[in-house]
Formats: structure tokens, sequence, C-alpha cells
């Protein structure tokens, strides 16, 4: 599905991304962690086309060069992310930051009543169709984030990219945010690339972790094998799992 090929990015003298390559299959959930300043948000910008890799970096999304492609395209080909920071519009209510979520990922322009659909739909898998005339700014963090991610899927997305959705949670809330990923996964067949620093919320949940150190990807394997790879342990996780 997304094919990640010897990207780079450099900022000046400092090489943000490292000639990093790795692949992501139909219906698989992707962890990327790594310290910070790794590069894991400047991998996420180069693939969603809001930065350009350097030369000779390749990737391709459903056989589509992503380099050929504008930004606003990225969406329109079924790749969909949220950002670290909360986005969620609070001025408007629950449902209309769901139906921009939906007429944001389409190729053509859809009619108000299919975005609307589409949007109360989202609303529903995730538990928020009760909210739905609420001002999205009322909401407690964690239905932000889960209204976040109803955004995304409103977009009809194959893949989506989220970008530390579990901050700021407590336990449970990560728990069920995690659940919310695995029936979108599971119910949907969309594939998810996560980046995440909190173990807990990625280690039950995903099938494969990339990890990320100054730039360069350290590690590509399951949850077990990053447990037990030294060099990951050494360089990050430490006392963490
Ligand atoms: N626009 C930019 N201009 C210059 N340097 C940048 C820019 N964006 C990121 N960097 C640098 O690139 C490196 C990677 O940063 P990046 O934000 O991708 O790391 P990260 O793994 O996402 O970190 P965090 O976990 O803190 O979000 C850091 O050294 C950072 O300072």
């Amino acid at each position: 599905m997304l094919e990640v090929s010897d990207v780079r990015k450099e900022f000046g003298g400092l090489v943000a991304v490292d000639d990093v390559s790795f692949e992501i299959d139909d219906g698989e959930i992707v962890g990327l962690i790594g310290p910070n300043g790794a590069g894991k948000t400047t991998l996420f910008n180069t693939i969603t086309r809001v930065l350009t890799p350097e030369e000779g970096s390749s990737i391709r999304f459903n056989g589509q060069d992503l380099l050929e492609v504008k930004t606003h395209e990225v969406a329109q080909l079924g790749l969909v992310r949220t950002f670290q920071i909360v986005r969620v519009f609070n001025e408007m209510t629950v449902l209309e930051n769901a139906i921009a979520g939906a007429t944001f990922g389409t190729t053509e322009s859809i009619d108000r009543e299919t975005a609307r659909d589409r949007a109360m739909e989202s609303l529903e898998f995730l538990g928020l169709a009760e909210h739905a005339e609420m001002d999205a700014g009322a909401l407690p963090l964690a239905q932000k984030k889960q209204l976040e991610m109803a955004r995304v899927l409103a977009a009809d997305p194959n893949l989506i990219m989220l970008d530390e959705i579990a901050s700021g949670l407590t336990p449970n809330e990560v728990a069920e945010l995690s659940e919310s990923i695995e029936r979108i996964r599971d119910e949907r067949g969309i594939s998810v690339f996560w980046i995440e620093h909190i173990m807990d919320a990625i280690m039950g949940t995903v099938d494969r972790l990339l990890v990320l150190q100054s730039g360069e990807l350290i590690a590509d394997g399951t949850p077990e094998e990053i447990r037990d790879d030294d060099a990951v342990v050494e360089a990050y996780l430490g006392s963490a799992v």
C-alpha cells in the first residue's frame, strides 16, 4: 500500500530523515516510535507532501508516485492524517467538523447530503452521534481526539496517519482510543500508521513497530521483536517496556 524507499530530508546541514525505507501493507497497523527529535514528524510531513524530500527519495501509495502529486491531492488518493496538536474547529458543531472531513478527501465535489451521511456514519462508528449538534469546543479532550478520527474516517481513506493522538489522555481513555483504532482496521479495512510516545497505547495494538533514532530507521519488527532488540532498548526504550 505505502512504499517508502531511501527517503531523506535535510534541514540545512541537519539530516532529519536519513535514507529511510519501509512498507505498510493492506490492513496493517504500524507504529512509529523514537526519541524527541528523531525525525518522526518530519517523516510524516514528507510522506503527506507537506515537505519535499531530497533527490533519490521515493514514496509510492497504491502504485502512485506521491512525489508527483500536490499536497492537497494526497487526501484524495486515500491517505489522510491527524496532527500533533488537535485541530478540531471549536466554533463548529461536532457534525460540521465531521462534514469538513468528508468533503476534504473527495476527488469530485460531493453533495451536502452525501457528505452529511458519511459524517454521521463516522460519528456513529466512534460513539459521537449523540453529540452531533454540540459545539466541538465543548467536548472533553478524549472525545475531541475521537472527533479527529471521525473526521479522518469521513474522508473515506485507505490509510490513516495519526500523530501522537493519545497524548494527554488518561490510561482508560488511551485504551478506548486504541480500541477505536483497532475497529477502524478490523471493520473498515483501513491501514494505520501511528506515531506515539505512549508505549501502552501502541504495544498491544500495532502489528509492527518502526523505530527511528537521529533520522535513521534502527528497527522494524513486531512489538515482541522490538522489546527484545538490544539496540532499541539501549537507544530509546530503557525501562519503558
Ligand atoms: N522546519 C524545520 N527546520 C529545521 N529543522 C527542523 C525542522 N523541522 C524539524 N527540524 C529538526 O529535525 C529533527 C527532527 O525533528 P522532528 O520534529 O521530525 O522529530 P520528532 O521525532 O517528530 O520529534 P518529537 O517527538 O519531539 O515530535 C530535529 O532535530 C528538529 O529540530
